[in-house]
């Protein structure tokens, strides 16, 4: 019996996770070879902690993205189930009664087993292949965000659980992208959080929440928001509003000879974020005057992300939608980061990132591409409701306006989405 397992399962003595022919091989059936029929040449392999990393030399006339481009055929076919048992996993056996079971369960590790693969490049394509898969749940919670200081925000921990930080110092704006579901409002509302919990003082939101007053309510009455549109009309005034706010700046630097607020000592930055631009998006509106609408946040959209970033403007726009006209052309090219969920096809990864990729995430939760000059894979941290409430709760300080005599509770207005509200200083 237990020869009979032996034998059915095949034991290839390659030594222990080596899938350096199986690349070249997927390769070469992929079609990724050169008019001459080259493919990668192996340059050296390392066995590392978290698996293996594979350095090639890809032929002349083929570039990164065209292997980039084969990421999910390389993962399949690397995780096609063949079930060979090698040498060193018979070294996990131990003669007992009970070796029939242990084979057993070294087959089915086997076939649970999946390897994710990552890819880059420095000259050279170097492909890892990970003994284990990334990690699906990371908590926000203050060991997190401890690590996060000035205006940086947490991204997510890559595979080695190293945490990815995005510093808006460094590159203002930031388009965020991805399928229902996956993981976006989240990661705005991981973000709010960091802001008000570690610039309370200095930072200043306007949220625009055009999903149904779903995403952004909570933070209607913060006194650092300066105001949540949860309509397109809205929008369009919560825009008009930022933009006039930084032009104001603009003149207020002129008039100290300076260019940039860093370079005046001005520490405030205003972050405004919305979620879903899809829906300003003037090739979907249906009236003229709609259109016309849309045209004009667009318009300020374009605006801030051109002039915002040395007058202390941040802009991040996020979409489930990521088709071609969704985000404004001026506000993705002055988006050097970019963070994308995974997607339905390469054609909404390309809007996104300019790349694909996105679409051969796994569906898992919170995972996603930060895209700057460089790529990362990472799991974005969950954050419960109740560490957003518990932010939120002491800056919330909101009354009816007394001398009016139609005043409503903050509750009335917020379904009716008008803010007859006037803020305490907290
Ligand atoms: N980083 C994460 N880790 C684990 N689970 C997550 C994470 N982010 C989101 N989720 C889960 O996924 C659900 C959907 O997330 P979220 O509302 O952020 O998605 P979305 O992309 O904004 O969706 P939609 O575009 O449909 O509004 C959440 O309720 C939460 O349970």
């Amino acid at each position: 019996m237990m020869g009979g397992i032996i034998l059915a399962a095949q034991i290839k003595a390659k030594g222990s996770g080596n899938d350096a022919e199986k690349i070249q091989t997927i390769c070469a059936n992929a079609g990724l070879t050169n008019k001459h029929g080259e493919t990668i040449q192996l340059k050296r392999r390392t066995k590392k902690e978290w698996g293996m990393e594979y350095v090639y030399r890809i032929p002349l006339g083929l570039s990164f993205k065209d292997f980039q481009n084969k990421l999910h055929t390389l993962q399949d076919g690397l995780n096609a189930k063949d079930l060979i048992l090698q040498w060193s996993d018979l070294s996990e056996l131990r003669i007992r009664p009970d070796i029939i079971k242990q084979i057993k369960q070294l087959l089915k590790d086997k076939k649970e087993k999946y390897k994710e693969v990552e890819l880059s490049w420095d000259g050279f394509l170097k492909i890892k292949v990970f003994n284990e898969k990334m990690k699906t749940n990371v908590l926000y919670d203050q060991d997190l965000l401890i690590r996060v200081k000035g205006w940086k925000v947490p991204v997510g921990l890559d595979r080695s659980n190293h945490l990815i930080k995005h510093d808006f110092e460094e590159i203002p704006h930031m388009v965020v992208g991805g399928g229902t579901r996956y993981g976006k409002s989240n990661y705005l509302n991981s973000l709010i959080v960091t802001l008000l919990k570690n610039q309370l003082d200095d930072v200043t939101f306007t949220l625009i929440d055009l999903k149904g007053g779903v995403e952004f309510s909570d933070y209607d009455g913060v006194k650092q928001v300066k105001r949540v549109a949860y309509e397109p009309e809205e929008a369009l005034e919560a825009l008009e509003n930022a933009y006039i706010d930084m032009k104001n700046m603009q003149q207020h630097l002129r008039r100290m000879g300076k260019k940039k607020v860093q370079d005046a000592g001005i520490n405030q930055r205003h972050f405004i974020i919305i979620d879903e631009v899809g829906e300003l998006n003037p090739a979907e509106a249906v009236t003229k005057d709609e259109r016309k609408l849309k045209e004009a946040c667009q318009m300020y959209m374009s605006k801030i992300a051109r002039l915002g970033a040395g007058l202390g403007f941040r802009q991040i726009l996020a979409t489930q939608y990521p088709t071609g006209d969704v985000i404004p052309r001026q506000c993705k090219q002055n988006s050097d980061a970019k963070l994308c969920f995974r997607v339905r096809n390469a054609v909404a990864s390309r809007v996104v990132l300019d790349e694909e990729g996105a679409e051969a995430l796994p569906r898992v939760k919170g995972r996603a591409i930060y895209q700057t000059d460089t790529r990362h894979v990472i799991q974005s941290a969950f954050i419960p409701e109740e560490e957003i409430r518990n932010t939120i709760a002491p800056l919330i300080n909101i009354r009816p306006r007394k001398e009016d005599p139609d005043a409503k509770s903050h509750s009335e207005n917020r379904k009716e989405h008008k803010h007859t509200l006037i803020i305490e200083e907290a």
